[in-house]
This record gives C-alpha cells, sequence and structure tokens, in this order.
C-alpha cells in the first residue's frame, strides 16, 4: 500500500537562500508473493532500485527477474516506477507498464515476485536551505540534495564515521571532502585511499605503517599520516575479505604499529564510500558486518543525477565558472542537457562541458552540434577533432591546460588499451605510481570498464 502523500513535506514556505524545515518519511517495498516473500527495504533515499544484481537496493533471488529490473523514484507526485528494459517485463494490474506513478494499493508483479510499497509513518524533520545551495564544493538546486547537504552538515558536526553511497561521479569524494572542510578536523589532514588498489602485500605498507622485514623500511601508513584529521576509503566494498579484519581492529583498537613496533594511538574520522550495496554484500558474506556497522554510523546516500534534473543548470553554470569558460548556455542546451540520463552523472556533465565549451569558443562547432554527436555519451572515448589545432586563437596558459587535458585523456585510454587494461602493466608503461595512476585515471573519467567495454572486453 502506498498513499499519494508526498516525501517530503514542505511545513514552512520560504524565499531563496532562507532555511526550511521538510519532513523526511520513510518507505517499504516489501516482497508479498515469490521465492523472496518477506524481503523487505525501508529507506529514506529517493531512489530504490530492484533486480537480481547485488548492487540493486531490493536484491530478488527470482530467476525471472532481471539484473536490473526497474527503478522506483519517489517524486513530488508520488512514487514513480520505470522498468530498465527487464527481460520478462514489469505489470500492474495485469498491465506491462514500462513507466507509472503509483496509486494507493498498487502491487508491482516482476516475473514470479509480487511487490507493495508502503509509507512508514516515521518521519524526521531537517532544515534545508530555500533556493540553490551550496556544501564545500558541491552545488545544487534540488530539494533531495537540499536534504542530502542538511545531513552532512549535521554529520560534519558530530565526530562519527561515515560511509557515502552512490553511483560513479555522483560526488562522494567531494562530499567527503566537504565534511571533513565543515568539521573540527578541518585544519588537520585529508588522506585518500583507494580500495581497488589496497593488495594483501601493500596493505601493511599503505594502511597500517608499521615495522617491515626483508630489508624493507617500512613507514607511516595512511592512518598515521591523517592523524588529527579524516581518512577517506574510497570504494571501501573492493578492500579484499582478508584484509577486512585488520582495518577493523585499528578501527576498534584506535592504534597501528609503529616504525618500532610499539602501538601509536590514532585519532582519525574514517569516511567511506561505496557504489556497491554493502548491506546485501554483508548478506552474501563478501563484506564483515561487523566492520560494515563500524563504518556506516551514518550513512548518506548521493542520489544519481538523472533523478534530480533541477540541478543541471546550476551544475552546469558552477561547473562552466570552473572551467573559466566564459560561455552562455542556451535554453536548447539546457534542454538537452535535462532530457539526457547522465550515466556517468555529474563527472560526465563536467567532461561534456569541458569538450563543449572548447569546441564553442574555438568556433568549431555549436553546442547543439556537440550535443548531437553520439560518441559523446560514450566515456573513455577519444576526441574526434585534434585539439591543438583548436586553442591557438586562445592565451598560451589557458591553451596549454585545454591541451595538457586533452593529451591526458588520450594518454591514458591508449596506455590502458595497450596494457590489456592491467593496472600492474600500465604502472610499468607509464613509471607511474598505481595510486596516481588510479587518480589520473578518475580525474579524466576515464574508467577501466568504460574502456574495456568501448573495446567489446566487458560483458
Ligand atoms: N554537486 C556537485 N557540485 C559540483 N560538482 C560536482 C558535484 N557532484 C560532482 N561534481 C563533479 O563531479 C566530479 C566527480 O565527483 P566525485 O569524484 O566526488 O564523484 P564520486 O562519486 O566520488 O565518483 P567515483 O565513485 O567514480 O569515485 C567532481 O570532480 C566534480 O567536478
Amino acid at each position: 500500500m502506498i498513499d499519494d502523500r508526498p516525501e517530503v513535506t514542505q511545513t514552512v514556505q520560504s524565499p531563496e537562500g532562507r532555511s526550511t524545515r521538510i519532513q523526511v518519511r520513510d518507505w517499504t517495498v516489501e516482497v508479498v508473493a515469490g521465492p523472496d516473500k518477506g524481503k523487505k527495504v525501508t529507506t529514506q533515499d529517493a531512489l530504490l532500485r530492484v533486480g537480481s544484481d547485488v548492487a540493486s537496493d531490493l536484491v530478488l533471488s527470482d530467476q525471472t527477474v532481471s539484473r536490473r529490473h526497474i527503478e522506483l523514484e519517489r517524486t513530488s507526485k508520488g512514487i514513480v516506477l520505470r522498468d530498465l528494459g527487464s527481460r520478462n517485463g514489469t505489470f500492474l494490474d495485469g498491465h506491462q507498464v514500462m513507466q507509472a506513478l503509483l496509486q494507493p494499493g498498487d502491487k508491482v508483479t516482476l516475473g514470479k515476485t509480487k511487490l507493495a510499497l508502503k509509507q512508514e509513518a516515521r518521519a524526521t524533520e531537517v532544515e534545508v536551505m530555500g533556493g540553490a545551495d551550496a556544501f564545500g564544493h558541491l552545488v545544487a538546486a534540488s530539494e533531495k540534495m537540499r536534504v542530502v547537504f542538511a545531513q552532512l552538515r549535521g554529520i560534519a558536526r558530530e565526530d562519527m564515521n561515515l560511509l557515502l553511497e552512490g553511483e560513479t561521479g555522483t560526488g562522494k569524494e567531494l562530499a567527503a571532502r566537504a565534511v571533513h572542510e565543515h568539521s573540527r578536523r578541518r585544519h588537520g589532514p585529508f588522506k585518500v585511499v583507494d580500495c581497488n588498489l589496497i593488495t594483501e602485500e601493500k596493505a601493511e605498507r599503505e594502511l597500517f605503517g608499521g615495522l617491515r622485514s626483508n630489508g624493507d623500511e617500512g613507514g607511516k601508513g595512511v592512518f598515521e599520516a591523517a592523524q588529527g584529521g579524516t581518512l577517506f576509503l574510497d570504494e571501501v566494498g573492493e578492500l579484499p575479505l582478508s584484509l577486512q579484519p585488520k582495518l577493523l581492529r585499528v578501527l576498534e583498537s584506535r592504534e597501528v604499529p609503529s616504525l618500532d613496533g610499539a602501538p601509536v594511538q590514532v585519532d582519525v574520522r574514517v569516511i567511506a564510500s561505496t557504489h556497491r550495496n554493502l548491506e546485501e554484500d554483508v548478506r552474501q558474506g563478501r563484506f564483515r558486518a561487523d566492520l560494515y556497522y563500524r563504518l556506516a554510523v551514518a550513512r548518506v546516500r548521493l542520489p544519481p543525477l538523472r533523478t534530480r534534473r533541477e540541478d543541471i543548470p546550476v551544475l552546469a553554470q558552477s561547473l562552466l565558472r570552473g572551467l573559466k569558460s566564459s560561455f552562455e548556455l542556451t535554453p536548447q542546451t539546457l534542454a538537452l542537457f535535462e532530457g539526457y540520463d547522465w550515466p556517468g552523472n555529474v563527472r560526465e556533465l563536467r567532461n561534456v562541458l569541458e569538450r563543449g565549451a572548447l569546441m564553442q569558443e574555438t568556433g568549431n562547432v555549436s553546442w547543439l552540434d556537440f550535443m548531437a554527436q553520439p560518441e559523446r555519451k560514450e566515456e573513455g572515448q577519444q576526441p574526434t577533432t585534434s585539439v591543438a589545432a583548436l586553442v591557438t586563437g586562445m592565451p598560451y596558459h589557458e591553451a596549454k591546460d585545454r591541451v595538457v587535458a586533452d593529451f591526458e585523456r588520450l594518454y591514458f585510454a591508449e596506455v590502458m588499451r595497450v596494457s590489456n587494461f592491467d593496472m600492474k602493466t600500465a604502472e610499468q608503461h607509464t613509471g607511474l605510481s598505481m595510486q596516481s595512476l588510479y587518480r589520473l585515471l578518475k580525474k579524466n573519467g576515464l574508467r577501466l570498464k568504460d574502456l574495456k567495454n568501448a573495446e567489446g572486453l566487458d560483458k
């Protein structure tokens, strides 16, 4: 059962820039028939994904359900259901639907599974800013993000560990930095560890530090380097299972071994991020429950850009200012932006703006032509126009920055291709450390998965 009350009840109208109190209500999706009967998820998040993929919010074992079957989104009009191109379809009242606004009492059928939805009575009141809002380097105008900013502001003041969830490019790392900058630790260090890169051998040295054997000198691990500050564990779900007890021990004891072997006290707040459904990883034994609860003392989900299209104009303006581009976005371009789904989220928007601004500035192509190029949707794709030829009319420093940015994207895409998408080989090829390599790939919006996809190696 759902009722048609909007999930967020505005209690006070406020002009731009003033704060207002709103109520955010929990909602539950429950399996009422099928192999997973009784399984349910309760959340305050605006978006809930259902499918057999373990990254879904409600993971179903029903073999007639597709990996990414449906998405349920809470909007001001009610709950919107979207079929994500499932194999066996989605049915409401016996009729197949691709998209529908759910009515109270509706039951949704996917394969052999039947789902019921209900709004919970419990509501949390949060104070959000009116109009556009910013938190650190994050900007937004949507109510969804203003609620997220309000949650993050509250969490920043407390010293608890935080788990940031969300798809790639939704701003998890920026959010972690903003929390650090708004906390009492802001004068301390902010250190980042990419858990994708932490192997068994590297863990001791890079994470925990301490005395080494076999002639290895040992040294400070990143926990000690973050002393008095914040440690950001990026993609914590990728941390090998064998290393999870060690991380848990450090979080519990708050100490790491020093060079002489004696323990050193560490005073560090940990913020972790994940694009996975870590709760499901816990259920399936891929992630330790005790570690999960240590990390997820507070949890915040950054919503995908396609569910908060109102943010696109504010984001685009702010990103263009960051690119020092003087170009005005026309209503037509914004309409194109708002109609696109942005699978790479805000990072993809930034990359599109970067290339589009360059092309428009140099008079080679208009925004509209640029947006009409289908290649723009593929991240990791090589640019089709020579940038060097485009920038000759620009001041030197600006031209150089543009060429370097384009060079990096081309260079790293090519290096990964000739290295067979193997990070170790690419490390040798480039002479860069794994950490720098990973950060440069990320900075340029090049994800291994997308690059492999472009070569037809993945899926
Ligand atoms: N709300 C926002 N306001 C301004 N810029 C944003 C916002 N969200 C994301 N960005 C931009 O998108 C880029 C990617 O953000 P970030 O690296 O924080 O994403 P992420 O969720 O950590 O990605 P990943 O999961 O791939 O590591 C940032 O460098 C920034 O340019």
